[in-house]
């Protein structure tokens, strides 16, 4: 093929300076996408493909307006694309264009969702140091760095942030593992940025030039850390999104200050979403009263990031019960709240330069909203004894003060979209602007009184002065009157009833109109770009006042719902003790009559075995306790009558892994795997939630393997732990071990019939009543009525016959319940089970030998699983 020329030619060529896969290249008043591009935006937009012919070849074309590239650069960002924009400028000699920036997902400006938009760099300190990581938020100039002693815990930091994009570094990059699990558990798209922009000493430059060498060296994080800030603050500045300005302050995020919060317990307790993803019916939709997305960013963020200070917390706890007391002075402050705009975005959209004046109304607004809510705060006592008051006043009030000033003195009321056509500006905001609106108006007001000064000097009737596109300005006189119009009029246009004139002093009035608009419109452009300059230099100070507005509103929100729902200030401590009277589940509360159930573990009392029959309410209990100190750990009051609660350094849960299945993964592998990462990371400062772990295989191996694990949690981990089960025979655990305990979820039979109780009572469950859901949910009757039948002989023989086909005999096959084993037909004409041992084959002999050889009681769990693999292999052999 030729190649490509002119306009096509130029796409070419600009696309192989980039690494995105599409370019949109402004072609006048047209952003054009060609060839495979052309193709491709329109089969993800719909939009027509046409034809442009360049060099005898004819290239596929597609293309947006101007004033519409934005909703498509959306579009393709979301769907996975990296979009490269050029635009066109004006040279000597025509035109030329370059590209301006690259849109990724981490750096799309233009995002519309509330949520947090964060971009995340994670670096692996090979060995030498800890895993470094840094997110950014380009709306809102969020800058967080964090280490990580390992892997799991850089995963788990990646998690809580849920990145849309994620820069592995140079040794991240070839980690596997490490990236599928980004992958898998995260929507983030993966760049691979340059590696130099990682390299230690480049990265520490580019974060000290950004934030200061003092802030910097002060932060006391790795060599890693710094490498993954250096790269996004690279990525932002060359992706072109001109919004480093907005990042004016980095903060280190301890991991050691907040709970421990992997992504499968976010999932489990359904903080953002629930399992089967959707944000309603979420803890945290349900919780949220907040006036402000940048008020539900916050709460957002205080509930995938509880806290462990004790003093943090009690200062939340005391604003949030100082509001859900006062609740005039609360909806006063919500009142206030509605009115204010996310000022975080709008300073990033004032530094990238995109902001207009309405922008800076909405600036104005929100900035008028501190003083307000400072006043509320003030005349109710008890908020003004609370840390609230101190909120209020950590932002610079009076630097706040003059920059609304500023605005409210510079913009005017209603001013257009556009920053090109003047009319931004107040009266008496600048002088020369003031001039040029003055002689403007009296020009105005000579046209305007025109055609009664011309009726007057020349006797005329039926004049009007007009404009029009195409005549500019004009007299018309009415066909009667034309005839006597004076000599100097020039007639321009005859019309049916009328004729135009022009004279030389109104075209030179035109001229005059023509020209003062123009400059008024050039000197306001000007104009607002200082003014732009002025409020993106106030970037900081925005930030704090968004800071302050939001932390209000989520404390208010909490505290509304506190208020709304008979919540409680649960009384928190550095202890072991963990005694909830009467607590409820936030969420189900809301739907259901919800019975309220009671908890207690403390040094005597650390693990409780929980048993009931299915769906008595094992898994809703524990998941209540879960919540109930999470949002302890919020600071937020709890749905419970009474509430004690230790803080906990990490929750930890291990519930049915269904959604896992759809991405190839056993579901028993991710139970295991699952279970392994509790043993390992759970401290005896940890809340641990364990549902039926050990379901998801061969029953006698599963009851090992929970048996195991139990003694490994309380003899070892010494963990806070809420086992659920329906192996009965873990129930027996609590004679043996001192901190083991039982308790079951009621339910009461009465002629067959079960009702569920839902309470939790001291001591095990004696039956299951698996059989009476199972007729519940519509098994057929002879297939209910089979395993009564079979259970009632398991009951009274602890044996049972296998049942062979419809007319024969049954089979002589018997299922000793003892050792778990079936004693085949070849075993039943007198002969011992030993001597069936003759008909094994080697392999499983070896196995049964292994198994015997072992003993489960000091055998680790992790040993145990993998012997459990070891001999499923062998016999799969
Ligand atoms: N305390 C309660 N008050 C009212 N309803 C409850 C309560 N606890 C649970 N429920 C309701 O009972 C149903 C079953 O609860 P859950 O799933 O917790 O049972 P389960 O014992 O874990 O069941 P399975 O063993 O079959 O997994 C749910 O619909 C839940 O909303």
């Amino acid at each position: 093929m030729t190649e490509a020329t002119g306009i096509v030619g130029e796409f070419f060529s600009l696309k192989e300076q980039t690494d995105a896969e599409l370019l949109a290249m402004q072609c006048g008043d047209f952003y054009e996408f060609f060839g495979e591009d052309a193709e491709t935006v329109s089969d993800e937009l719909d939009l027509k493909v046409s034809k442009k012919s360049s060099h005898g070849s004819s290239y596929p074309m597609a293309g947006v307006p101007l004033a519409d590239l934005t909703p498509y650069l959306k579009a393709l960002v979301e769907r996975g694309y990296r979009v490269a924009v050029a635009d066109q400028y004006e040279t000597d000699d025509g035109h030329a264009r370059e590209i301006v920036r690259v849109v990724t997902p981490g750096t799309l400006l233009e995002t519309t969702d509330a949520d947090a938009q964060y971009l995340a760099a994670v670096v692996d300190g090979s060995g030498s140091d800890a895993y470094g990581l840094a997110v950014a938020d380009v709306t809102t100039g969020r800058f967080l760095v964090t280490e990580a002693d390992d892997a799991d815990d850089a995963l788990t930091e990646l998690y809580r942030f849920d990145p849309v994009e994620v820069l592995p570094g140079p040794e991240t990059r070839t980690d596997d593992d490490l990236l599928s699990l980004i992958r898998e558990r995260t929507d983030a798209a993966l760049t691979l940025h340059e590696t130099e922009s990682f390299a230690p000493k480049r990265a520490a430059h580019t974060a000290r030039e950004q934030f200061g060498r003092e802030t910097v060296d002060r932060l006391s994080v790795g060599e890693s850390t710094i490498s993954a800030a250096g790269a996004i603050l690279d990525y932002v500045e060359e992706t072109g999104t001109g919004v480093l300005a907005s990042m004016t302050r980095i903060q280190a995020h301890h991991g050691d200050d907040h709970v421990t919060l992997d992504a499968t317990t976010q999932r489990n307790l359904e903080l953002t979403e629930t399992m089967q993803g959707d944000s309603d019916g979420s803890l945290f939709e349900t919780i949220d009263h907040t006036e402000t997305s940048a008020g539900g960013r916050r709460l957002k963020e205080w509930l995938q990031r509880p806290r462990r200070s004790l003093s943090v917390l009690e200062r939340r706890q005391e604003s949030v019960a100082a509001l859900a007391s006062a609740p005039l002075a609360r909806d006063q402050i919500q009142d206030v709240l509605s009115e204010a705009y996310d000022l975080a975005r709008l300073a990033s959209k004032a530094t990238h330069g995109s902001a207009d004046a309405r922008d800076f109304l909405s600036v104005r607004d929100t900035l008028a909203v501190l003083p307000e809510l400072a006043e509320a705060i003030a005349s109710s006592p008890d908020l003004a004894a609370s840390p609230l008051a101190e909120i209020v006043d950590r932002p610079d009030r009076d630097a706040a003060r003059e920059l609304q000033d500023a605005l409210a003195a510079a913009i005017a009321e209603e001013p257009p979209s556009t920053v090109t056509q003047g009319g931004l500006f107040q009266y008496g905001y600048d002088e020369e602007l003031d001039g040029l609106i003055e002689r403007h108006d009296e020009v105005i007001e000579w046209l305007e009184t025109l055609a009664d000064r011309e009726k007057q000097t020349h006797g005329l009737a039926h004049v009007t002065v007009d404009r029009n596109k195409t005549d500019g300005y004009y007299i018309q006189v009415g066909k009667s009157a034309a005839d006597g119009v004076p000599d100097h009029y020039e007639q321009i246009k005859t019309l049916k009833n009328s004729k135009r004139f022009t004279t030389d002093e109104l075209e030179e009035k035109e001229r005059e109109i023509l020209r003062l608009e123009e400059q008024r419109g050039d000197l306001e452009y000007d104009l607002f770009e200082d003014l732009r300059e002025d409020v993106a230099a106030h970037a900081e100070l925005l930030q704090d006042v968004g800071r302050t507005l939001a932390t209000v509103d989520a404390l208010a929100s909490l505290a509304t719902h506190a208020a709304e729902n008979r919540w409680v200030q649960p009384d928190l401590h550095g202890g072991d003790r963990l005694e909830i009277e009467q607590g409820r589940h936030p969420v189900v509360e809301q739907t259901t009559e919800f019975v309220p159930n009671d908890v207690r573990l403390d040094e005597e009392r650390g693990f409780l075995v929980v048993t009931g029959p299915n769906m008595s309410g094992k898994s809703t209990y524990m998941r209540q306790v879960a919540c109930i100190v999470l949002l302890a750990q919020v600071g937020s009051f709890v749905p419970a009558k009474d509430a004690e609660i230790g803080l906990v350094d990490g929750i930890f849960t291990r519930v049915g892994a269904l959604d896992e299945l759809a991405q190839g993964r056993s579901t028993f592998m991710v139970e295991m795997s699952e279970l392994s990462n509790i043993l390992h990371t759970a401290t005896d400062e940890s809340l641990v939630i364990l549902d039926e772990v050990g379901r998801g295989t061969a029953t006698y191996d599963g009851i090992s393997i929970a048996w195991a694990a139990t003694e490994y949690l309380h003899n070892e981990v010494q963990a806070k732990t809420l086992f659920a089960t329906h192996y009965h025979e873990l129930t027996g655990l609590a004679e043996n071990l001192p901190r083991v305990a039982n308790v079951h979820i009621a339910a009461d039979e009465r002629d067959g019939d079960v009702t569920f109780l839902r309470t939790v009572r001291d001591g095990p469950t004696d039956r299951s009543y698996g059989i009476h859901v199972a007729d519940l949910a519509g098994v057929p009757d002879p297939v209910v009525d089979r395993s009564r039948d079979v259970l009632e002989r398991l009951r009274e023989e602890k044996a049972i016959e296998a049942k062979g086909g419809a007319s024969s005999e049954p089979v002589q096959a018997v299922f000793d319940v003892s050792s778990g084993q079936f004693r085949g037909p070849a075993n039943t004409d007198g002969g011992e089970s030993g001597e069936g041992s003759e008909s094994i084959d080697p392999e499983t002999k070896a196995v049964l030998e292994d198994l015997e050889g072992i003993d489960v009681n000091t055998t680790p769990p992790v040993e145990l699983i993998a012997k459990v693999q070891e001999w499923q292999a062998q016999l799969g052999e």
